[in-house]
C-alpha cells in the first residue's frame, strides 16, 4: 500500500514479540542554504516532514557548517579557491543528508555585502567567482538552485521573515489553528554583518521611499515592511573607514580612541583604501599606499564616539525624517531580535562589565566601561575572543550611535530589543526566510482551515462537536418529554 509520503518512505521490518511489523517511516525533506557572508561562508542544513510543509515552526535546521577561512568576496581573482572553500561543508551535507535524499535537496548559495562590495569594485571578477561557487556545488549530488547576490533589501526582508517564522508570529498551531489568532504582533529584525546593517519592520506609516517599502502576503496576511540595507556599515567595513577617518593628515604613527589601551598594530596605508567604502576618503597628497601606518589604542570613549559619530551623516534629510546619510525612516515600532554581530557585542558587554543593557543608558554605561578596559583587562575577561578583542570599544560605541542616534530607539523601545543568536536550535538570520520563500514553504495565502489544524486539534473539534451535539438531542428529547407530561396532565385536570 502506498503510503501518504511516499516515494519518501521507507519499509522497515520490525521483530517484536515474536511479530513481524511492517514500518512505514517517512524521511524528512532536506534543504541546504550556503550564506556566503562578507566575513565567512556558513552553509545550514533545514529539514521538516515531508507530509507538512505549510505550518510555521515545521522547517527546523538539522545541521549547520562553518568553514575555514574568509569570505567568497576575498577569493577575488583566485576564484577556483573560492569554489574549494566550501567544499568540506559540502561534504559534510552529503554525509548530515541521508543518500536517498540527496538528489531531492535543493542548495541555494545566497551573497551578501562582500559580494556586492566586489560587483562594485570588479563586476568581473564578482561574475568569476559567482560561476566557480556554482559550478564546485553542482559537482555534488544536490538539486543546485543557483548562487545569486542578495540586494540589501531581499536580505533585510529574508531577516524578518526567519525571525517571525521562528516565533510563529504568521500563524500559530492554537487550539483551533489561526483562525483564532490571526495576525499576531510581528517582530522587526535587526542584523549587523561584516560588510552591511540590515533594519527591517512592519509599519501603518507611509514609507516615504519606495525603495524600502516592501509588501509581503504571507499566509493570508498582508505585511507592510520597511527594510533598509545600509552599505559600509557591516561591522568590518565600519572598522575601516573609521581608521581610514582618523588617518587622514597622519603618517608613521598614531593612536586610536576606540582601541583599548595597551594595544598597537601596525598595517599597510593601503589596506584601509582598497574598499568602495573608503575610496573616496584616500588622502589627496602625498599618499604612500605602501606605508607603514603603526596604531596605537588609547581607550578614549568620548573621543571614540566623537568620531564614530562622524562616520554618519546626520545634516541633511529629504524626506520628513531620516535615521542617517539622507536614508527614510518611519518610527520604529513593536519589538525587535537583534542577531549576528550585535549579540556578540551585547553578549560581550554584559558578560564582561556585569551590566545588564537593556536601556540606552545602559548601553551606554557598559560600552564606556569596555573602553576604559586595557587589552590585558579585557584578555582576563574574555580569553575565549582573544582575536577580536580590540574591535569591542569601537563595536559598541558604533551600535550606541546607530540605535539612539541612527534609529532612534529610546528609553521605551530600546528594551523592547531581545539580542539573540539562535531561536530554538535554529540560528537567527536571513537564510531560513531565503530558503522558505525560493522553495515554496511559505504560502501566500491562508493554508486552510483543515490544514491549519493538527490532528489532536480536530479530533477535539470532533469530540466537541459530538458533545454539542448529544446535548442538543438530550435538551430536545426532554422539552419533548416535558411537552407530553404537560399535555397529559392538562387532560386529566
Ligand atoms: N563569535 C564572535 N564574536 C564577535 N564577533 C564575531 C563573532 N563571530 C563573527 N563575528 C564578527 O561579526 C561580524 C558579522 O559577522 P557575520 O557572519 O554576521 O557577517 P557576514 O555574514 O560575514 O557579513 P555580511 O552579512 O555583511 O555579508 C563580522 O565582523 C565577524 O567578524
Ligand atoms: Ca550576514
Amino acid at each position: 500500500k502506498q503510503h501518504s509520503c511516499c516515494p519518501k518512505c521507507i519499509h522497515d521490518v520490525i521483530k517484536a514479540r515474536g511479530q513481524a511489523f511492517n514500518l512505514v517511516k517517512c524521511l524528512p525533506d532536506y534543504g541546504i542554504v550556503l550564506d556566503a557572508g562578507s566575513s565567512h561562508t556558513a552553509m545550514y542544513i533545514y529539514k521538516w516532514p515531508a507530509d507538512k510543509q505549510n505550518g510555521t515552526g515545521v522547517v527546523t535546521q538539522h545541521t549547520e557548517c562553518h568553514p575555514k577561512g574568509g569570505g567568497i568576496s576575498s577569493y577575488a581573482g583566485q576564484q577556483r579557491e573560492a569554489g574549494r572553500s566550501l567544499q568540506s561543508c559540502l561534504d559534510q551535507a552529503t554525509r548530515d543528508i541521508p543518500r536517498a535524499r540527496h538528489h531531492l535537496t535543493p542548495v541555494y548559495l545566497g551573497a551578501t555585502a562582500g559580494m556586492r562590495l566586489l560587483n562594485i569594485s570588479s563586476p568581473v571578477q564578482s561574475a568569476q567567482v559567482l560561476k566557480e561557487v556554482g559550478r564546485t556545488i553542482q559537482s555534488y549530488p544536490f538539486n543546485y538552485q543557483g548562487a545569486a547576490i542578495l540586494s540589501g533589501q531581499e536580505e533585510g526582508a529574508y531577516g524578518w521573515v526567519t525571525v517571525n517564522y521562528l516565533l510563529e508570529n504568521f500563524i500559530k498551531y492554537g487550539f483551533v489553528g489561526h483562525w483564532l489568532s490571526p495576525g499576531r504582533q510581528t517582530v522587526g529584525a535587526l542584523d549587523f554583518g561584516g560588510a552591511s546593517t540590515q533594519i527591517t519592520f512592519v509599519t501603518k506609516d507611509e514609507v516615504e521611499d519606495k525603495r524600502d517599502r516592501m509588501n509581503l502576503r504571507l499566509y493570508g496576511h498582508d505585511y507592510s515592511l520597511y527594510t533598509h540595507s545600509f552599505l559600509c556599515y557591516g561591522r568590518d567595513q565600519v572598522f575601516k573607514r573609521l581608521l581610514a577617518h582618523l588617518v587622514t593628515g597622519h603618517t608613521g604613527k598614531m593612536s586610536h580612541p576606540c582601541f583599548p589601551a595597551g594595544y598597537n598594530v601596525t598595517m599597510k596605508v593601503g589596506t584601509l583604501f582598497d574598499s568602495p567604502c573608503t575610496v573616496g576618503l584616500t588622502p589627496s597628497s602625498g599618499y604612500n599606499p605602501q606605508a607603514a601606518l603603526s596604531v596605537e589604542g588609547s581607550g578614549d570613549y568620548d573621543h571614540c564616539l566623537g568620531n564614530m559619530t562622524e562616520i554618519f551623516s546626520f545634516h541633511s534629510c529629504p524626506f520628513s525624517q531620516c535615521s542617517f546619510d539622507k536614508v527614510f525612516q518611519p518610527n520604529v515600532s513593536g519589538s525587535f531580535m537583534a542577531f549576528s554581530a550585535f549579540f556578540y557585542i551585547h553578549q560581550f558587554l554584559q558578560t564582561t562589565t556585569g551590566i545588564l543593557v537593556a536601556t540606552p543608558a545602559q548601553l551606554e554605561e557598559a560600552a564606556r566601561a569596555v573602553c576604559n578596559m586595557s587589552i590585558n583587562e579585557m584578555l582576563v575577561l574574555a580569553p575565549d575572543q582573544e582575536p577580536r578583542l580590540q574591535d569591542f570599544c569601537a563595536a559598541s560605541v558604533f551600535t550606541k550611535v546607530l540605535f539612539t542616534r541612527g534609529y532612534g530607539f529610546d528609553e521605551i523601545s530600546f528594551p523592547r530589543i531581545s539580542f539573540q543568536k539562535k531561536a530554538g536550535d535554529t540560528s537567527v538570520g536571513w537564510a531560513l526566510g531565503y530558503m522558505l520563500s525560493l522553495s515554496s514553504l511559505l504560502p501566500g495565502e491562508s493554508v486552510g482551515l483543515r490544514k491549519a489544524l493538527k490532528p489532536g486539534a480536530w479530533a477535539a473539534l470532533l469530540f466537541l462537536f459530538a458533545l454539542l451535539l448529544t446535548t442538543a438531542l438530550m435538551y430536545v428529547s426532554l422539552q419533548a418529554c416535558r411537552g407530553k407530561k404537560k399535555g397529559s396532565s392538562d387532560i386529566a385536570s
